[in-house]
């Protein structure tokens, strides 16, 4: 099937510059599986993005963590996907549960941005993942298709997508979704694809899961056939990342 194993690490609001040196260092020295076999992609804050991308290895690549859903103009404190595309940056990271649930975006406003950043030329890790009160009331399901649904609705070519499933009670939390949990909803997203964009897409679309993965549980997680790689918090901020990373070799040969 040919989905090639992604690794995004996402730093969220954390770090000085002499921070984001010593993360970008530590990463620069990792031994980890060479691009065939794994695509890495960090995402700092904004203001890093341009100190991260000119220190680090060559075969890892930046994300923004957010983009403007339009083209750039008198939005006081947003930063537009052209801009993005003028500094080379590739990737973008859309719809956080971050941003959904603190910053109010509708699943409609994410699914506009994934369509205008795929527009533009940009590489998305678009975000979906039920509340741990959504999850109780049996709903998972429903609201990740929901999610998907916004984005499909406005994307024909899911070549540049990746989407990552992040349960919003496993981020932060210590409380990794189990192997079987994840790999449950990740079946479910592949089949809402089957059905609803192309054999072809759900094939070949990349799942992530995301949420409280670290280096003593991302084999077992890597090995689900579903998992087609992970989106990390707080680990990516340590050393372990690259162990994460290596969990790769791990699915190669599963
Ligand atoms: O939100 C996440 C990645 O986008 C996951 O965060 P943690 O790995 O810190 O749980």
């Amino acid at each position: 099937m040919g989905r090639k194993f992604f690794v995004g690490g996402n730093w969220k609001c954390n770090g000085t510059a002499e921070e984001v040196k010593k993360i970008v260092n530590t990463l620069n020295e990792g031994q980890v599986p060479s691009q065939d076999v794994v695509e890495v992609v960090v995402s700092p804050p904004f203001v890093f993005l341009p100190l991260v991308k000119s220190l680090l290895r060559p075969d890892f690549h930046v994300a923004a963590q957010n983009c403007w859903v339009k083209k750039g103009g008198a939005y006081t404190g947003e930063i537009s996907a052209e801009m993005l595309v003028n500094l080379d940056i590739p990737w973008v990271i859309i719809g956080h549960s971050e941003r959904r649930l603190i910053l109010g975006e509708s699943n409609e406003f994410v699914g506009d941005k994934v369509a205008y950043a795929l527009s533009k030329g940009l590489k998305v890790i678009a975000c979906v993942g039920e509340t741990l009160e959504q999850r109780e009331a049996g709903t998972t399901v429903e609201v990740v298709a929901a999610q998907t649904k916004a984005i499909a609705e406005l994307v024909s070519d899911w070549t540049n997508v990746v989407l990552a499933y992040e349960p919003v009670w496993a981020i932060g939390t210590g409380k990794v979704a189990t192997p079987a949990q994840a790999q449950e909803v990740h079946d479910e997203l592949r089949k809402w694809l089957h059905q609803n964009t192309s054999p072809e897409v759900a094939a070949t679309t990349r799942i992530i899961y995301g949420g409280s993965v670290n280096a003593a549980n991302s084999k077992e997680l890597a090995v689900q056939p579903d998992v087609d790689g992970f989106l990390v918090g707080g680990a990516s901020l340590k050393p372990e990342f690259i162990d994460i990373i290596k969990s790769a070799e791990v699915k190669k040969s599963a």
